[in-house]
């Protein structure tokens, strides 16, 4: 069996509801991804009863602080037992530093998310960070890799260049997958499935397609079998 590329992102209101969609699915088939929403509302304790049931658990909560309420952050985090945990790049490279000493290579797997896939150029001009988004996503994944991290979340439009520049086994890590006929939501750097597969991307993050549909198993099975053929 091969390891699971789609990553679900359980956005929902209470550990009820996550724990409602992770029986319908698979280990085999998928790792879950905790974000804010849940972890505020259901924390720890269903991170690891989600562990338990097999899952690998992506723990999203995209630290982004001073170095060492990070590196603090990322310690109670790791401690969890997730199987990766990120911080924001635009932290900056000490706090990257702190962050991988806090969690040791070997550990939970530790990334950064670039640029979110909600933002396009005018977003960027919005915040006034010069440039297009791939030149800036590539920027903050050399700075990501040369501190040691174990990858990055980008879009992926961005895959096949970071793959050319970056070193093989830097995981790519992509969320605002979509179908063509998928609303997009509030996702604007989107690719579909197969796309993100054949740039190079690791792992899809997919959330909404999966966790909307009538029947969230068949959509992971199908979404699955679209990036194996
Ligand atoms: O740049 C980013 C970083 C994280 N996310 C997260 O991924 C999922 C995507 O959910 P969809 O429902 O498939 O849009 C969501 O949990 C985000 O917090 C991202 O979208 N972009």
């Amino acid at each position: 069996m091969k390891e699971p590329r789609i990553i679900v992102a359980l956005d929902f209101s209470s550990a009820e509801k996550a724990l409602n969609l992770a029986t319908q699915l698979n280990p085999e088939l998928c790792r879950l991804k905790v974000g804010k929403e849940l972890f505020t509302v259901a924390g720890p304790k269903l991170v690891k009863q989600l562990t338990r049931e097999g899952f690998d658990i992506f723990l999203d909560l995209k630290f982004h602080d001073i170095p060492n309420t990070v590196a603090k952050a990322c310690k109670a985090a790791a401690d969890l037992g997730v199987w990766m945990m990120n911080v924001h790049a635009l932290g900056g490279k000490k706090m990257l530093l702190a962050a991988r000493e806090a969690v040791p290579p070997g550990t939970a797997r530790l990334i950064a998310v670039t640029l979110l896939t909600s933002m396009n150029q005018d977003d960027l001009n919005d915040v006034g960070l010069q440039g297009e988004p791939e030149q800036i996503v590539l920027r903050l994944a050399k700075l990501t890799q040369n501190c040691g991290l174990d990858g990055v979340v980008c879009s992926a439009l961005e895959v096949s260049s970071l793959r050319q520049q970056l070193n093989t086994g830097f995981n790519l890590v992509t969320p605002g997958i979509r179908l063509e006929e998928d609303s997009l939501d509030d996702q604007k750097r989107v690719a579909t499935p197969s796309t993100a597969i054949k740039n190079g991307a690791d792992y899809l993050v997919i959330g909404r397609p999966i966790t909307q549909a009538q029947d969230p198993l068949l959509a992971l099975q199908q979404l699955n079998q679209s990036i194996t053929m």
